[in-house]
């Protein structure tokens, strides 16, 4: 018997395990997850958007408008740097597969990490200060950046429904 050709690429699989991963979140507005491989293509480290350890729910607010200190915006940890603090082993010549192209917070933390390659799928803040900025970075310190097809954000989105 032949062996089944339709499996998933490499690049599906880690990005359907960020996907997964976003589905974590609380965030009722936008849901980011990430997964970091190492080039031995195991994962060692994964992470979503969520507040910090000790920082409920319950006290603090998904609010994006208004008074910034009742806003999420200073204190939700981003799917990135979440997935760079679980990881498990030093990051140096990792990628990382993450659903929404990093922020320039987290691109700092990427570079700075040894990463080398970051696989994004949704850019929908491309053109905004912070996104430039991240883009700036990533190629002045040669991180390679590859944009899939948005085909899996589809996928976890029917099975959401
Ligand atoms: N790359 C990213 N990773 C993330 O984890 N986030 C998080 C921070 C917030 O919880 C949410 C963005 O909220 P909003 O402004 O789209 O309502 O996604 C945001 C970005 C965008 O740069
Ligand atoms: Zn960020």
């Amino acid at each position: 018997m032949r062996a089944k050709e339709d499996v998933l690429t490499w690049d599906q699989y880690f990005m359907s395990m960020a996907h997964l991963s976003a589905m974590r979140s609380k965030d009722p507005n936008t849901r980011v997850g990430a997964c970091i491989v190492n080039p031995q293509k195991r994962v060692v480290g994964l992470g979503y958007n969520g507040f910090p350890m000790g920082c409920s729910d319950t006290k603090y607010s998904w609010e994006r408008e208004g008074d910034f200190l009742e806003t999420k915006y200073p204190y939700v940890v981003h799917a990135e740097l979440n997935a760079i603090l679980n990881s498990i082993q030093n990051l140096a010549g990792c990628t990382m597969y993450v659903s929404l192209f990093p922020c320039n917070e987290c691109a700092k933390a990427i570079i700075q990490s040894g990463i080398k390659t970051v696989v994004y799928e949704d850019d929908k803040y491309d053109g905004s200060p912070e996104n430039m900025a991240s883009k700036r970075m990533f190629l002045d310190a040669g991180v390679v950046l590859i944009q899939l097809p948005y085909c899996l954000k589809v996928c976890v989105e029917e099975i959401e429904e």
